[in-house]
């Protein structure tokens, strides 16, 4: 053997080595198969169908297919690509020694082509491929089943332009399958400014690899639009720089409409919370004026059930209650306090004479007075009619209380002009003290009114403080007002006759009747009990007792021989107010037999000045019946002279208090000078009362004064007394009349 050839030799069992090595360590099944029995294979081949080594080798192919079918398909098939000298290549299952199966790829070649039969075949074990393929498939096909049944919209777009979108979104934007593919994406905009904005807003998200969720209005393939909610994802940037963004796209119109809905009915709703809003405001505006109004009308409710219309003070129930704080307070602080009581002096003989407009007036004044004078603190109250009360805490000593009170005297006590006219007013004032004159409002009161009265009885115009005594003075008028009573019923009154003289020739012409009632043997004086009669209705009872009288015996002089006599009989206002007075004089006198013209029936000035009407019509009756009427105590009120022209009066008669310093007060001498006057320019008689001296008598005749009475010809007498007197009433007039006082 040559060298060469030995290189040769070599060589190939090199080769030979290299491709048994090759053979046995693939790792793909490689066998010889001679009309399909396996001649030689390799171990991989061996193992892959759990087959020992050898064990293979004279096998028939049949034992690697899992049936005849399978075993014989491939034999058809593969045929002719082997006798074409074609690489047969295909994939199916196979079927391990143990019955378990592979997926597999045969590639089968035969050397030969025209020995088809004899081929080498590979057999490459690829089952975990086939079932990630198969994965892969039933993964896609789920994608797509959830792609095509998708209940939103799915859209890819690349670099703006739809690549690929699912049915659903078709069928939103009314486009057939398909017919999107390639359109631009700013056409599904239905507003071109959203192309812009949308765009920029949602790539400016997704560029930072987040979800962009936005809602905006699409249009659809009719022109119509929907609003629609948007989700985006930015899949992936591409090698040129192209977007790939997947859009989830659902249909929010219905809820885009409820929202609108909504937002309308809220835009509404707010519209209509403003308007009632606005109405409750106004509602409330409305009702806190009338809140405002209503407490201003409670107020003033407050303010006149509790106040004087007239002076605006704090009335009776108001000042009870300042009353009783300052009570509390001065206990507290035991301190004390007084209660004055102020009543104005022949207040009734003003607004009577003046008219209630003058006395209104007069007590508005007075009543600013009293406000000016005292201090804030202290409480002015006004009672009603002309009375007044003053409460003052903090009071050191009852002096305090009477220096109080006096300036209050002296402050009305100044004039108060009206116009034309100059009016003096004074007043008395009552004081009681707290708690040295009562522990509590009631009693105070009382005794500070009856300090008053005492103000009044010392002559008016005075100041009094309470004291223990004074109340028993004033439960006497109390005993007074039972025992009258009884002193009517018993027969215990009687009249005294005081003879009423002519000045000329100083005979008598008549006598005025005067009341006397004498309690347990003791004479009461008429000043007391008269006033306490007519307080109560006992007055209207007496006085008609009184006219029966004074009639009965002024009938039984007209027959004693004398020149007729007139009786004068005194008539208190609330007698003369009587609805029945007149007829009751009527019957009286036609009773008795006096004629009317003996009949003198004397009424104070302010009962003449009262009421002026009534009192016109009254004295026109009774004069009309005969009766002639006198005015008492004349030049102590106020009297208007055209009413004292007009009225059917005969006689004035001069107040006695003028009388009293006649010859030595030239003031009193002018007023009696005046009413004597006024009398004979009216036509009138003027009778002097309260003669007590022949310097009187000389200076009333000087005066041309026409009649006169008083102590200085006789007290007054009994009737039989008087009777007598008149008997002897034969011209030596004033012996016989002191000869009667002294009797
Ligand atoms: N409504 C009635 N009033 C009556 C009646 N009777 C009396 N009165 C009134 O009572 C007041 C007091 O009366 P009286 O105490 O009787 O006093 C009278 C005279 O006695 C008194 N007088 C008479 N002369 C003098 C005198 O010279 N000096 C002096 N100091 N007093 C004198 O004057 C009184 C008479 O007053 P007047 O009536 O004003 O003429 C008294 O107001 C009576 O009116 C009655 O029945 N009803």
């Amino acid at each position: 053997m040559s060298d060469s050839l030995v290189s040769s030799v070599s060589s190939a069992f090199e080769a030979l080595r290299e491709l048994e090595s090759i053979f046995e360590l693939t790792v793909v099944g490689i066998a010889h198969v001679r009309n399909r029995r396996i001649t030689r294979c390799n171990r991989h081949m061996e193992e892959m169908f759990g087959y020992g080594p050898g064990e293979l080798v004279g096998c028939s192919t049949r034992v690697w297919y899992r049936n005849d079918e399978e075993f014989s398909g491939l034999g058809s098939s593969a045929y002719p690509d082997l006798a074409a000298g074609r690489v047969h290549n295909r994939e199916q299952w196979f079927r391990r020694r143990d019955g378990s199966e592979f997926w597999g790829r045969i590639a089968g070649r035969s050397p030969d082509p025209t020995a088809p039969f004899d081929c080498v075949l590979l057999i490459e074990d690829n089952t975990e491929r086939k079932r990630n393929e198969e994965r892969l498939q039933a993964a896609l096909f789920e994608q797509q089943l959830i792609f095509d049944n998708a209940a939103v919209g799915i859209l890819f777009v690349r670099d703006h332009v739809v690549q690929r979108c699912n049915p659903r979104l078709e069928e939103l934007l009314g486009y057939a399958p398909g017919e999107l593919v390639g359109a631009p994406s700013s056409q599904l905009y239905a507003d071109v400014s959203d192309v812009q904005c949308h765009g920029e807003r949602a790539y400016a998200v997704m560029r930072n690899g987040e979800l962009y969720r936005g809602e905006v209005e699409v249009r659809c393939r009719d022109g119509g639009s929907v609003w629609v909610q948007t989700t985006g994802r930015l899949i992936g940037r591409r090698e040129d720089a192209s977007f790939d963004v997947i859009w989830i796209v659902e249909d929010v119109s219905e809820r885009h409409a409820a929202e609108l809905e909504l937002a309308r009915y809220q835009t509404s709703l707010e519209e209509r919370v403003a308007q009632r809003t606005e109405e409750l405001a106004a509602a409330n505006t409305r009702l806190q004026e009338e809140v405002a109004e209503r407490r201003q009308a409670e107020a003033r409710i407050w303010h006149l059930a509790n106040h004087d219309e007239l002076t605006g003070l704090p009335n009776r129930s108001l000042f009870q209650v300042h009353l009783q704080q300052v009570l509390a307070s001065a206990a507290r602080r035991h301190e004390r306090a007084a209660l004055l009581f102020i009543d104005l002096d022949r207040f009734k003989g003003i607004n009577d004479s003046l008219g209630h407009h003058v006395g209104d007036q007069l007590l508005q004044t007075l009543a600013r007075r009293l406000q000016e004078a005292l201090r804030d603190a202290d409480i002015i109250a006004r009672l009603g009619g002309d009375e007044f009360v003053v409460v003052v805490g903090g009071l050191r000593s009852r002096g305090h209380a009477l220096t109080v009170a006096e300036k209050i005297r002296m402050t009305l006590l100044a004039p108060v002009q009206f116009e034309h006219l100059c009016l003096h007013i004074s007043a008395s004032v009552g004081i009681s003290l707290y708690p040295d004159d009562g522990g509590d409002p009631a009693m105070l009161m009382r005794h500070a009114d009856i300090a008053m009265y005492h103000a009044k009885a010392d002559g008016r115009n005075a100041v009094c403080a309470y004291t223990a005594g004074m109340s028993q003075l004033a439960s006497r008028s109390f005993r007074i007002e039972s025992r009258l009573q009884r002193a009517l019923q018993e027969g215990a009154l009687r009249l005294v006759y005081q003879p009423q003289v002519d000045v000329s020739n100083e005979r008598i012409v008549g006598a005025e009747a005067l009341l006397r009632w004498t309690d347990d043997g003791q004479a009461v004086p008429p000043a007391e009990f008269i006033p306490v009669a007519e307080e109560t209705d006992l007055i209207l009872q007496i006085g008609e007792w009184v006219l029966r009288e004074a009639c009965r015996q002024a009938a039984g002089w007209q027959c004693s021989g004398h020149a007729p006599l007139s009786v004068a009989v005194n008539l208190s206002a609330r007698q003369f107010r009587d609805p029945n007075l007149v007829e009751l004089i009527g019957s009286i006198l036609r009773e008795s037999g006096l004629p009317p013209e003996c009949l003198e029936l004397e009424i104070t000035e302010s009962t003449l000045m009262s009421r002026l009407d009534d009192t016109c019509q009254r004295l026109q009756a009774l004069s009309a019946m005969g009766v002639r009427m006198a005015v008492d105590d004349f030049g102590t009120g106020y009297s208007s002279l055209s009413y004292l022209k007009r009225f059917p009066v005969s006689r004035l008669k001069v107040d006695q208090s003028f009388m009293r310093d006649l010859c030595t007060d030239a003031e009193d001498a002018a007023i009696v000078d005046a009413v004597v006057a006024l009398a004979r320019a009216l036509g009138l008689d003027a009778l002097a009362e309260g003669v007590e001296t022949a310097e009187q008598l000389e200076a009333l005749r000087d005066t041309g004064c026409r009649y006169c009475q008083g102590y200085y010809f006789s007290r007054p007498l009994p009737a039989e007394a008087f009777a007598r007197l008149v008997a002897v009433d034969d011209g030596e007039r004033v012996a016989v009349l002191r000869k009667g006082l002294a009797a």
